[in-house]
């Protein structure tokens, strides 16, 4: 039976996280082995030649399941009847530049792409910004599309996630996929929290295998914090093929869902569990079924958790208030 092409847009496609995303969906790495795909990709009128070149690789490529390519500047057709939103695109904190001005100016991009969004994209529409700030960003998406079910936004800390996995797997020397139910909890920046109380290395628990509260406090949060700026300080440009990887993996598990026995990491409006206010678009540890994802319930949370968390959960309530402020929701 020949399957239907599912509509897949990215926006930002002629960046450096686009150029190395767009041949991994295209290669079936996003949906699946047996999935066609039509790509869109949007960008910005100066960056359409660039995103024509990334498309005339594409088609050198001959990827079996790929059926289309689009190229537009314009949101309206970009998610026309588009099943799968990737927002990539966003505009870079540049020198001088304040923390309410990157809002605002981010304002100007995820607000009408956010209404696009609502007026044209397919019913099943699922959405995952990773255009930072990356939370807040999806929160004004969604704000702008008032006919979309708000849990279809969602935010990448899925790059955050797997950073955490590596440094476990290091410092225990085990294999990342010995670990499971590992928790970023909060915002995708500076304050996430990496949890591994409820995580699991080979059946054990993983706090206690680590045993090392110090190391915990001082290095692997940190660590997993701030890898996206040691990535820039040591590459001179932000994480672009692991960003692309995780966007990949987000959707995957969005789509087929999570294994049984582990869970994934995934920022999602919250339903007011675990004290997240209700609305904030934070990351929390879900399962997925069927295409739905539930946020995994009746974690006991220490103190040492407890804290972390409340403090990326201000962090993300002071910019949701800043937003709001600019009347961007
Ligand atoms: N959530 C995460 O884990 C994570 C990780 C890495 C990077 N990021 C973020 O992803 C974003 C993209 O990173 P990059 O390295 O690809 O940046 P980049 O500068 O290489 O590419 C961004 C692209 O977006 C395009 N763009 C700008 N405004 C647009 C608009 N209105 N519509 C469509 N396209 C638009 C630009 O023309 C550019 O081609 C940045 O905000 C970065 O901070 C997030
Ligand atoms: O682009 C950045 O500021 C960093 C990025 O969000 C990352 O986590 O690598």
């Amino acid at each position: 039976m020949t399957r239907t092409p599912v509509n897949v847009t990215v926006t930002g496609a002629a960046g450096q996280i686009g150029y190395a995303l767009l041949f991994r969906i295209a290669s079936g790495h996003l949906l699946g082995p047996d999935v066609p795909v039509n790509l869109r990709l949007l960008e910005i009128t100066p960056a359409l030649k660039a995103a024509e070149g990334t498309a005339m690789e594409l088609d050198d490529c001959a990827f079996p399941l790929l059926r289309g390519i689009q190229i537009t500047d314009d949101a309206n057709v970009a998610f026309d009847g588009t099943n799968v939103a990737l927002l990539v695109g966003a505009r870079p904190r540049t020198k001088g530049m304040e923390r309410g001005d990157l809002l605002e100016a981010n304002g100007g991009i995820f607000k009408p792409q956010g209404k696009a969004i609502n007026d044209h994209a397919a019913d099943d529409i699922k959405v995952l910004v990773v255009g930072n700030p990356a939370n807040t960003n999806a929160l004004i998406a969604q704000a702008a599309a008032p006919d979309v079910p708000a849990e279809r936004f969602t935010a990448m800390t899925r790059l955050d996630h797997n950073r955490a996995l590596t440094q476990l797997a290091k410092k225990t020397n085990s294999q990342v996929s010995d670990i499971k139910k590992l928790t970023i909890w909060g915002n995708h920046s500076a304050t996430q929290y990496p949890d591994i109380f409820h995580a699991e290395i080979a059946g054990k628990n993983a706090a206690e295998v680590v045993s090392d509260e110090q190391w915990l406090a001082d290095e692997f949060i940190p660590t997993v914090a701030k890898r996206g700026a040691a990535i820039i300080e040591a590459r001179g440009a932000s994480s672009a093929a692991s960003a692309a990887n995780a966007a990949i993996d987000h959707v995957h598990t969005w789509v087929n869902g999570t294994e049984a026995g582990n869970w994934a990491s995934m920022g999602i409006p919250s339903d007011g569990s675990y004290g997240v206010p209700e609305g904030l678009i934070s990351s929390f540890p879900v399962t997925v079924k069927d295409g739905a994802y539930s946020i995994v319930q009746g974690l006991e949370i220490n103190d040492f958790s407890r804290g972390r968390i409340d403090a990326s959960v201000q962090e993300l309530a002071e910019e949701r208030d800043a937003v709001r402020g600019l009347g961007l929701i």
